[in-house]
């Protein structure tokens, strides 16, 4: 049976037609770090609350001390003190002046602050050496929010300061998508665990940790189960275990043309599959579909390392981000001058490993390493691809090129 081929596009296109936002809900505020807000947030209160000192010194009335300098001091009685968080004495009289600690509660009767520094703090009465002017360092209620103000608008990917203004109106929980649970599975009778001894026709799993690392970086809860042996009925074990905890699951290996190609074996038979080739160059073969009874998504990856990382790049983080309800779903392109010619496949869109810098003459890459799919360290000697669309066969040292910056957050 002849491959089914299919390019880029068509097969994102496949996959963001299977994919939806998980459902929102009230998540506590640590939690929702990152996370984008499914609602819009609407102040609940003002902030400040309440008219409050921002010295620490002597609540006064204006008029009282306004002639006030180190030559001629004003003296006034202290009748009383008050701290943060204990506020006992809700107003005074003019003609008297009050302790105040930053943040305490200004009585009514005061309407500006003496800071301790201007006085000569003294406990029954107090030598003013210097006038404040009217309202100074009182915050007054309302300054910085309003009740009713949209804090956060919906959409909004909540960050430290988010959390923090949050936290400050009273927020305990914020609506948000959870994170998806991305469960993967590395399929290879060649593989060991990283840490135990290797055999001579063994290697180390690198490309669960892999795609936990990539899908963890994504904003998913990332479950790696790791290595599966060629074996179908032991994968589909394993699947099935582990879909009660899977939102997304992403397999490594066993879908090209090989005759252990297990994963391509043990799912080929439901109609809710793809297999095929993508144009492209790494991560030719491909495959997609749903699984179990929740129709659950799955990523059948190819096994090269640098293939299966491309493939997570293009492919499995917009799905993560459809479900996350974070746009762009896909990495943007930055554009930039290339260092040294490249060549590539006719009919296949090509991603180079590249280094990625800025300097004087703008944004540059410089490709690393060669075109082979198995070169993990070239791999991590990168912080880009280079994108070289499927029309293209070479590209001269100089042209502006499109590239991924595989380290930006977006
Ligand atoms: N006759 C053909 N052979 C191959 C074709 C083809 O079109 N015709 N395509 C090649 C391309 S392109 C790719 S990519 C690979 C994909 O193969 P599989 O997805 O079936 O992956 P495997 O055969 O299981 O492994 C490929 C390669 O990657 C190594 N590997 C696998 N898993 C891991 C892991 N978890 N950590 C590290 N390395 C891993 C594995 O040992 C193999 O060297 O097929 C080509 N062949
Ligand atoms: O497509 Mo394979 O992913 O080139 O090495």
């Amino acid at each position: 049976m002849a491959e089914d081929v299919t390019t880029v596009e068509d097969h994102l296109r496949r996959i963001l037609d299977a994919v939806a936002p998980l459902p929102d809900y009230p998540q506590p505020l640590m939690e929702s770090l990152g996370l984008a807000a499914a609602e819009d947030v609407v102040a609940p209160i003002r902030l400040p609350s309440f008219d409050n000192s921002g010295m620490d010194g002597y609540a006064v009335c204006q008029a009282d001390v306004a002639s006030a300098s180190a030559e001629s001091p004003v003296h006034l009685p202290v009748v009383g003190e008050i701290g943060a968080g204990q506020a006992r004495l809700l107003a005074m009289s003019p003609g008297t002046a009050v302790k105040i600690m930053t943040g305490a509660p200004v009585p009514t009767g005061a309407d500006s602050v003496v800071p301790y520094e201007w006085t000569d703090r003294g406990v029954a009465k107090v030598r003013i050496d210097k006038a404040p002017t009217l309202g100074q360092h009182v915050r007054r209620a309302g300054e910085d929010v309003q009740e009713g103000d949209v804090l956060i608008e919906h959409g909004t990917v909540l960050g430290p300061r988010h959390v923090g203004l949050l936290a400050s109106v009273g927020r305990a929980t914020v609506r948000s998508r959870p994170r998806p649970r991305v469960v993967i599975l590395s399929t290879g009778s060649e593989l060991r665990e990283p840490g135990t001894p290797l055999g001579h026709d063994t290697i180390y799993d690198g490309n669960s940790y892999l795609l936990a690392a990539a899908a963890r970086r994504a904003g998913a809860i990332a479950y790696r189960v790791g290595i599966v042996p060629d074996e179908p009925r032991a994968f589909l074990d394993a699947l099935d275990d582990q879909l009660v905890r899977a939102d997304l699951v992403v397999t490594s290996g066993g879908v090209s043309q090989g005759d252990f190609d297990v994963v391509k074996e043990a799912l080929r038979p439901l109609d809710t599959m793809w297999f095929g080739g993508v144009g492209m160059q790494p991560g030719k073969p491909q495959g997609f579909g749903t699984v179990g009874d929740d129709a659950t998504p799955i990523f059948t990856l190819p096994g090269n390392p640098v293939s299966s990382y491309i493939s997570f790049e293009v492919f499995v983080l917009p799905a993560i981000r459809t479900m996350m309800g974070l746009s762009p779903v896909s990495r943007p392109t930055r554009r930039a001058r290339l260092t040294h010619p490249i060549s590539s496949p006719a009919g296949r869109r090509q991603f180079v490993r590249g280094d990625f810098a800025v300097d004087r003459g703008g944004p540059f890459v410089t490709p690393v390493g060669g075109h082979g799919s198995h070169l993990i360290g070239d791999l991590a000697s990168s912080n880009a691809l280079v994108v070289v669309p499927e029309d293209v066969t070479s590209v001269p040292a100089g042209e502006q090129v499109q590239v991924l910056w595989l380290d930006e957050e977006f």
